[in-house]
């Protein structure tokens, strides 16, 4: 079975390089540069000491992308670029696409998947998604910092998919399940990753962050606003960081003294972590707010419900990312700029 990981950044490059560790046969799409980086392989650790070298990766050039249609269909594409990458990438992915290449999306937020669906509407696309967080320490090191595991969806029709490649790539880097609750499960990463905005704009560590109750305050806000949606939507939602979603907000919201004495296994998290829009937005790049704090928005406004705080937060984010907003960003700056807006903080 040939496997495409189409973006090896830090995700692809990790799931890659796993899967090769595994034994499967696996290419990659990367960037020039990547592919520079990694000539040499790629070192895989983790935080519970597992590691592994791989000497080769094997990549899938340019000019072999542009090759006819379905010329080098794989059995599975590993969709794993940003959220906002992933319409250019359709473009470019039809050589790999066979008529039975099963296709994931494996990003985080809601929506990536709409337009691969519409681009191959014959193909079976599912959504994967990963709870971990992976870093690069080093030049073509890529370490898993977090727990949690890789999730694929299993399909009402076709659930043997993701169950038996499930069981094949699960290894102890790379802890893979399947689930027949997807939709479910995204909203619960998505309740964690809305506090990927505000990472970004304190510009701390996550840890640093989770400490000061402040920050705190303002993530337990968001994510009540997601709550609301879920509810409305009649979404149960699993707990992903070993808590029940709804209690989430509840728990962080507590003074520190409590926080940090009950909360041991949130903040037991490597003190460099970043979220992935501090990555985005420290790059220059476009995040994916949009697919994150933004589809809050839009779920809830479908239902006649107002998400004013994540409506605020994605603004703040689009204004930094146009450079109009410095980072740095306090706790109670965040939260006076929720309250009527008369924060110290100001952008166009
Ligand atoms: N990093 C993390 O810890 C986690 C990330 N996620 C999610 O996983 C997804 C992937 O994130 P992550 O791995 O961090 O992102 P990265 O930016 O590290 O990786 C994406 C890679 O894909 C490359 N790419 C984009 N378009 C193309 C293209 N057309 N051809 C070749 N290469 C391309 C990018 O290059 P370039 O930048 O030059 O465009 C980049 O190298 C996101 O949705 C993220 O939210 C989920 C859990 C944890
Ligand atoms: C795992 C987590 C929440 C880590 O920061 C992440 O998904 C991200 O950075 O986007």
């Amino acid at each position: 079975m040939q496997h495409v990981v189409f973006g090896a950044g830090l995700i692809g490059g990790y799931l890659a390089g796993a899967m090769t560790d595994k034994g499967l046969d696996v290419s990659m799409v990367a960037r020039p540069a990547v592919q520079e980086k990694l000539a040499d392989g790629l070192r895989l650790t983790d935080y519970q000491d597992h590691a592994a070298e791989i000497n080769q990766v094997t990549f899938i050039s340019d000019k072999q992308l542009g090759d006819a249609p379905q010329s080098r269909a794989c059995d599975f594409l590993w969709l794993t670029v940003k959220c906002t990458a992933v319409e250019s990438a359709l473009d470019e992915l039809p050589a790999l696409v066979g008529p039975n290449t099963v296709i994931f999306c494996v990003q985080n937020g809601l929506g990536s998947d709409k337009a691969v669906k519409e681009k191959f509407p014959h193909n079976t696309v599912m959504r994967a998604m990963v709870v971990f967080n992976v870093a690069e320490p080093s030049a073509g090191h890529l370490h898993r910092g977090s727990e949690g595991y890789l999730w694929i969806e299993e399909l009402a029709d076709c659930p043997d998919i993701a169950r038996d490649l499930a069981t094949n790539i699960n290894s102890p880097l790379l802890p893979t399940r399947s689930c027949d609750h997807m939709q479910a499960l995204l909203w619960a990463k998505l309740q964690l990753n809305l506090a990927n905005a505000v990472n970004a704009l304190a510009d701390i560590p996550v840890k640093e962050m989770l400490e000061d109750r402040d920050y705190r305050r303002v993530i337990a806000m968001l994510m009540r606003e997601l709550l609301v949606v879920c509810k409305a939507k009649n979404i149960e939602l699993p707990a992903v960081a070993n808590l029940p979603g709804r209690l989430i907000p509840i728990f962080i919201a507590l003074p520190d003294f409590v926080f940090k004495r009950v909360g041991q296994k949130m903040i037991a998290i490597d003190p460099t972590v970043r979220a992935s829009m501090w990555w985005d937005l420290s790059a220059g790049k476009t995040t994916e707010v949009d697919y994150l704090n933004g589809a809050v928005v839009r779920e809830g406004e479908a239902l006649g419900l107002q998400s004013s705080a994540n409506k605020r937060l994605v603004e703040m984010i689009h204004a930094a990312e146009r450079g109009q907003l410095a980072r740095g960003i306090s706790g109670k700056d965040l939260i006076a700029s929720f309250v009527g807006h008369s924060s110290p903080l100001s952008y166009p």
